[in-house]
């Protein structure tokens, strides 16, 4: 049974998923190698408590978990029953954790990757007992999103997706097992379709990025929050679908780079929130307005989707 879990790396996602996990009543212990990152850990960690207590997160009979950070590794995976990697999205990075983690924790403990999209099998050459690898793929903000993907590659034990599967499940989130190890998952493979073609069409001068956002959130976003892409399909009829898509999917992008415009903004060190600018700017205090709005917004969206309002 899970019980105790190591958290590696505490930067967008990792203070979220260390909130949610002890408000199902786990013990988390949490490490970056950043010292930056642990102090902003701590305060993003209260803010996603807030945002838990909003939700109406109750607490399990058994009492919350607790949240302790910590700048040593060693003592982070010390007596983890599952460590979950969140380091940034770079085969190397996660590898160098891979390697630093496999001497200090037991032959059985179960290592989870948050990775968007890397596929597991490539993931697990890097660490022994490979079977004991999978992925943990959460959705940003990890403490709203109740969704998690699980994946399997090549070498993990079958018993390894099912526990991973019950734990999110015993803790009153949404798991979706994923059948095959591909690039990108489910989740990201229709995020990415979806985002290719609207930088496309933000490049190319079809349509300003607020009026983009405009359309998407209120004509795709809202509907489908309600009305999955499959049962969309029957909503139109698929008669529909046969011929719009015949003309269409010719003329969607099909680029298999990353856009100019995306390179230009990163060369430029435009990252987005994170950096004040990207597809739109961004001072501290919008910022911080921003993030409470959104989170109201998901929270009484959330609500009224699992029918509490
Ligand atoms: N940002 C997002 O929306 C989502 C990201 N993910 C995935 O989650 C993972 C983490 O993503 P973010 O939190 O966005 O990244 P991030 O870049 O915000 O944070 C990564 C953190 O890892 C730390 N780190 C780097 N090397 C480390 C090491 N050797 N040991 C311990 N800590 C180390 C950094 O100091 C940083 O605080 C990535 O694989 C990413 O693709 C998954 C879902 C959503
Ligand atoms: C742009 C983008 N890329 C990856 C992920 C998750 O892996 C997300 C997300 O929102 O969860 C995202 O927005």
């Amino acid at each position: 049974m899970i019980q105790r879990i190591a958290i590696i790396g505490l930067g967008t996602m990792g203070p979220g998923m260390a909130a949610r996990l002890a408000r199902g009543g786990l013990q988390v212990v949490a490490y970056d190698v950043a010292p930056g990152a642990i102090e902003r850990a701590g305060s993003m960690l209260g803010v996603a408590e807030g945002v838990l207590d909003a939700l109406g997160i109750a607490v399990p009979p058994a009492g919350a978990g607790t949240v302790r950070f910590t700048d040593d590794i060693a003592d982070a995976v010390s007596g983890a029953d599952l460590v979950i990697e969140n380091v940034p999205e770079n085969i190397s990075i996660k590898a160098d954790v891979y390697r630093t983690i496999d001497s200090l924790i037991a032959s059985d403990t179960i290592v989870a990757s948050d990775t968007s999209g890397i596929p597991i099998t490539k993931l697990q050459a890097h660490i022994s007992h490979p079977e004991r690898m999978v992925g943990m793929h959460w959705s940003n903000p990890p403490h709203i999103i109740p969704m998690i993907e699980v994946i399997a590659g090549e070498k993990t034990a079958p018993h390894i997706v099912t526990t991973i599967r019950d734990l999110i499940r015993s803790i009153g989130l949404l798991p979706v097992v994923v059948k095959k190890d591909v690039p990108g998952f489910v989740e990201n493979r229709v995020l990415y379709a979806l985002l290719r073609e609207a930088v496309d069409l933000v490049e190319r001068g079809v349509i300003e990025p607020e009026d983009l956002d405009t359309c998407v959130s209120w004509g795709i976003g809202y509907k489908i929050a309600v009305i999955g892409p499959m049962a969309l399909l029957d909503m139109a009829g698929l008669d529909i679908y046969k011929s719009v898509s015949s003309f269409l999917n010719a003329d969607l992008s099909n680029r298999d780079d990353v856009a100019p415009m995306v390179l230009e903004k990163t060369n430029a060190s435009k990252l987005g929130i994170k950096s004040g600018e990207g597809m739109f700017s961004y001072t501290p205090e919008q910022t911080k307005a921003l993030q409470g709005e959104r989170a109201r917004k998901l929270v009484a969206v959330r609500r009224i989707l699992e029918g509490r309002e």
